[in-house]
């Protein structure tokens, strides 16, 4: 039987935090804030791209933008060629914070180009082992696409020629909250910023707390504070983000917040977490709200404080209407 592609999707993909302290290009976490395209096929074999909210007047609107770009890729990865394509891209995700959002504009395209493409898995739906092929293929590291796709906390590696994630269900008492400076850091220049090899014994210790980070997220939130600790990527982009590193000292030794950079940063994210009966410390939900404003009193007016539930599903798929 024959099947009918259809001719506009729609594609949500949220943010994403990556690295979470230790678990440097492995961990990631995704955030319920999103980045939407609608993708519709051009007759006329052109490619045009329209963007409202983040990154509106900044990035190009010809066929080197991001989600077209990652759109291009899926269509060669399948063997076909690229229709021409209508892109209408709307924006929630800060670009060059560490909040995922070069991982978001390709899973976007690649997403969408799996739906025009009819790309189905097993159950039918979009095929999201497909899509995280490609688009971490397009990103080069995997960290922040495998949340992307999947969604929630997740462990990802490379074997061999193929990339690998792990989905893991993050404890429900988990309350992020992202702290987003005015300034940008692009993650290539801080990729810039790490040395080519590390001293074995912060080799050991980070990987001792990686691994107590994966227990910690899925369910013993209170072993964040130590479990976030990182010797590998950190304590190397400092220099490039100041207040950010002041930020984080002050949370985790002051206030035993397990504060991480997000990404490559500069945003910092805090792990707030919900005591194990709310009715202990106030309502459920009070705590991130506490927090948040704890550190708003931190760093004034200069940061964008914001408590931010986890995206459990990662990139969803509609048809536009819907
Ligand atoms: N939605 C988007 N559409 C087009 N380009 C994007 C989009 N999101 C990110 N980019 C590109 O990626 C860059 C940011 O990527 P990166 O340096 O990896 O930072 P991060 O992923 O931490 O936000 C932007 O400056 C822009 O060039
Ligand atoms: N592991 C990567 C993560 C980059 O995340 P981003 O959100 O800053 O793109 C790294 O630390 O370089």
């Amino acid at each position: 039987m024959t099947q009918t592609r259809p001719a506009a999707v729609h594609v949500r993909t949220p943010a994403t935090s990556a690295n979470l302290g230790p678990g440097f290009d492995a961990l990631g976490l995704a955030l319920a804030l999103y980045d939407e395209v609608e993708a519709e096929v051009r007759p006329d074999g052109r490619t045009t791209v329209e963007v409202v909210g983040e990154g509106a007047g900044e990035v190009p609107l010809d066929a080197s933008h991001l989600v077209a770009a990652a759109f291009r890729a899926a269509c060669a990865a399948a063997g076909e060629e690229p229709p021409g394509v209508a892109l209408r891209c709307r924006n929630a995700v800060p670009h060059g914070r560490g909040l995922g959002s070069s991982a978001s504009a390709i899973t976007a395209g690649v997403a969408a180009a799996a739906g025009l493409l009819g790309w189905r898995g097993a159950d039918g739906g979009l095929d999201r082992e497909r899509v995280f092929q490609v688009a971490a293929d397009v990103e080069g590291h995997p960290d922040n696409v495998a949340p992307c796709v999947f969604g929630g906390f997740t462990v990802s590696w490379r074997e061999g020629e193929r990339w690998r994630a792990l989905p893991l269900a993050p404890s429900g008492r988990l309350r992020p909250i992202a702290c987003i400076p005015r300034e940008r850091l692009s993650t290539e220049k801080a990729r810039g910023l790490l040395p080519a090899e590390v001293p074995h014994a912060d080799a050991a210790f980070t990987a001792g707390r990686a691994a107590l980070l994966t227990a910690a997220v899925s369910g013993h939130p209170e072993l964040l504070l130590e479990a976030t600790e990182d010797r590998l990527h950190e304590r190397y982009r400092r220099p490039a983000m100041p207040e950010s590193a002041r930020l984080i000292a002050e949370l985790r030794d002051q206030e035993g917040l397990p504060a991480v950079v997000s990404g490559a940063g500069p945003t910092v994210l805090v792990l707030g977490v919900e005591p194990e009966n709310p009715s202990d410390a106030g309502d459920a939900g009070q705590i991130s709200a506490g927090i948040a404003d704890s550190i708003r009193a931190r760093t004034g007016t200069g940061w964008h404080i914001r408590p931010l539930k986890i995206d459990p599903a990662g990139v969803r798929i509609t048809s536009p209407r819907s």
